[in-house]
This record gives C-alpha cells, sequence and structure tokens, in this order.
C-alpha cells in the first residue's frame, strides 16, 4: 500500500448534465485514521464515497483504493469495503440475526453462523438477534446496519451520515464504536452533518460545490482559517444581530442564547465595528475563539460567492 493510505484518489470527478457536482477532488486518508467528510446538502460527499466503493464510475480521476486501482479493480476493493447508506437498507420484517444472516449469504462467506454471530457479538446484539429490524429505535437500527457493513470484515469502512436523527447516546455508542475499528486498524471514511461529530475524527475534508475547501485535523482547519471572532453577550443581544449583518468585517452572525457570535477575517475592521458596542450598558463583548461551526460558515459563505457571476475561480484546498 503506498505510504498506508488506504485511500489515495486524486481529480475525482462527476459530471451530471455537464454539471460538475464532484470536480477534482483529492482524497488521502491514512489506514486505521477515521476521517470526516463534511459539507453542506448537495455538497457532492455521497457521490465521492458511492465512486469510491465501485457503485458509480468517475468521469475522471485515479488513484488506489486499499492499495487496488480504485477504477480497474472496483470488484475486488467492494469486497474489502463496508458501506453503510443514508437511508436504512435493511428488511425491515426481519430479524436482526435473519438480516445478518441474509448479507452473510450475499458475501458468500463460508461459515455463515459464525461470522454472524461474530457481527451480533461485535456490536452487543446478542440478546435482540430475533426482534425485527422494523421494531427497532433509531440508534438499534444504525447499530445492526453497522453490523451488516462490518461480516465480511472489510478493511474500509465508508459511512454516509450514520447518525442521521438518532439521539445523542446512540450517536455517542456509535462513535465510541467506530474508534473500537479503528483501534483494530480499520480505515473509516464518515460522512456527517454534527460538528460534534467532527471533532471526534483523526481528520477533516470540507467540501462545497463539489470542491474541497479545508483539510486537516480540527485545529488545523480552525487556526489556518484565521478567522476572528467576538462574543456580544447580554439581554438584549439579540437585538443587534440584524444591525451588526452587513457591517464593515462581519462575515457572519450568529445566536447562541444570550449571545452573539460575531465572525469576520480581517481582526481589525471588526473590532473596530465592534468597538461602540463596548459602551452600551448590559452588554459585555469580548473575543473569543472560532469554532469549527464558525469556519465552515464562513467557507460556505465565500464558496457561494465564488459561483457569483463573474466570481473567479473556487478556492481549493
Ligand atoms: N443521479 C443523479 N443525477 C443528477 N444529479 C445528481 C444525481 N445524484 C446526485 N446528483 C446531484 O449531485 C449533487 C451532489 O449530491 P450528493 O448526494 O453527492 O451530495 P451530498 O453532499 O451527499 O448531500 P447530502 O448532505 O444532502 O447527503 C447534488 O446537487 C445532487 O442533486
Amino acid at each position: 500500500m503506498n505510504g498506508a493510505l488506504a485511500i489515495d484518489v486524486r481529480g475525482l470527478t462527476k459530471r451530471y448534465g455537464g454539471r460538475a457536482v464532484v470536480d477534482g477532488v483529492n482524497l488521502q486518508v491514512g489506514q486505521g485514521r477515521i476521517c470526516g467528510f463534511l459539507g453542506p446538502n448537495g455538497s457532492g460527499k455521497t457521490t465521492t464515497i458511492r465512486m469510491l466503493c465501485g457503485l458509480l464510475r468517475p468521469d475522471a480521476g485515479e488513484g488506489q483504493c486499499l492499495g487496488l486501482d480504485f477504477r480497474k479493480d472496483a470488484a475486488a476493493i467492494k469486497r474489502q469495503v463496508g458501506y453503510m447508506t443514508q437511508k436504512f437498507g435493511l428488511y425491515e420484517d426481519l430479524s436482526i440475526r435473519e438480516n445478518l444472516d441474509f448479507v452473510a449469504r450475499l458475501f458468500e462467506l463460508p461459515k455463515r453462523r459464525e461470522a454472524v454471530d461474530r457481527a451480533l457479538e461485535r456490536l452487543g446484539l446478542q440478546g435482540r438477534q430475533q426482534q425485527l429490524a422494523g421494531a427497532l429505535s433509531g440508534g438499534w437500527k444504525q447499530r445492526l446496519a453497522l453490523a451488516a457493513c462490518l461480516i465480511h470484515e472489510p478493511r474500509l469502512l465508508l459511512l454516509d451520515e450514520p447518525t442521521a436523527g438518532v439521539d445523542p447516546k446512540a450517536r455517542r455508542d456509535f462513535w465510541d464504536q467506530i474508534h473500537t475499528l479503528a483501534g483494530q486498524g480499520i480505515t473509516v471514511l464518515v460522512s456527517t452533518h454534527y460538528m460534534d461529530e467532527a471533532a471526534r475524527c483523526h481528520d477533516l475534508v470540507y467540501i462545497a460545490y463539489g470542491t474541497v475547501l479545508a483539510r486537516g485535523s480540527e485545529q488545523q482547519i480552525v487556526e489556518g482559517a484565521g478567522l476572528c471572532v467576538w462574543s456580544v453577550e447580554g439581554e438584549r443581544a439579540g437585538a443587534w444581530a440584524e444591525r451588526l449583518r452587513g457591517q464593515p468585517g462581519v462575515q457572519s452572525v450568529v445566536a447562541f442564547g444570550n449571545a452573539l457570535h460575531v465572525a469576520g477575517p480581517d481582526a481589525d475592521r471588526l473590532a473596530q465595528t465592534l468597538a461602540p458596542l463596548q459602551a452600551e450598558p448590559g452588554l459585555r463583548v469580548q473575543a473569543s475563539r472560532a469554532t469549527l461551526e464558525d469556519v465552515f460558515i464562513g467557507l460556505i459563505d465565500r464558496a457561494q460567492d465564488n459561483f457569483a457571476p463573474g466570481a473567479p475561480g473556487r478556492p481549493q484546498a
């Protein structure tokens, strides 16, 4: 394998009706790493994932997945990849055990019973194995879907928004499981819209309009963005939101309870705009730390600008 990279693709491109929905994406994920794949709706995450596991034919791109040519060796790659789709894809009128047995048959596993038992045990599903999948809560359904992904002992997991709509406790348990799997050497590429989940990834890739806008660890992305953030706090802080939007140096204003998060890339202009608020009674104005969410909101705002008529080319990380 190339430098212990489980995924190493360059120039990945997919077009629909002449429009590139994935546009020259480079993606490298180290073996045993958890890489979070983030971006707004329709940014190209699912399309990228489906090209990586050989379900969609790319229009351009080259590279390797698990040391195999991702274009020529799609069949061999599929056998070593566990792909969890956004929607629950198992049979609701079969039990947990029957669903896993069905998947084991699809993979033509030689020792099916043992494989099913192993998957049940791995995800703590033994006690529920006779329950119908359709009767499970969202969290247990996700657990079953992950068990099904693991039944053929894949080396790479491609998880497409695996915890959408799942409660925080079940999401936390799911992520503990993901870390256990990564500890066993399994590589994980996981798309998510949740910032707390992004923080649990080793590496992050942020994509918008089919183009990668940022990559690195959470710390690298936040520091690399050079975004300045101020907190404007007080019972009447909300009344200032509209007045601050569009002012010099202000890129975004987001309310969190009694506080506004005011962000912008130019420290001096932002400080000048906020200076008069320091004298307002009942308002506390202080410099704050940028979060991943602040950075992503800033990135998408700028990316939209770059799509405007007459705008220059898009940024590429
Ligand atoms: N078969 C298709 N034909 C035409 N357009 C498509 C097709 N599949 C996807 N697209 C378009 O490609 C773009 C990227 O879609 P994709 O599902 O990859 O985004 P995503 O980042 O996974 O979004 P989400 O976060 O909502 O799941 C969207 O604009 C979508 O409408």
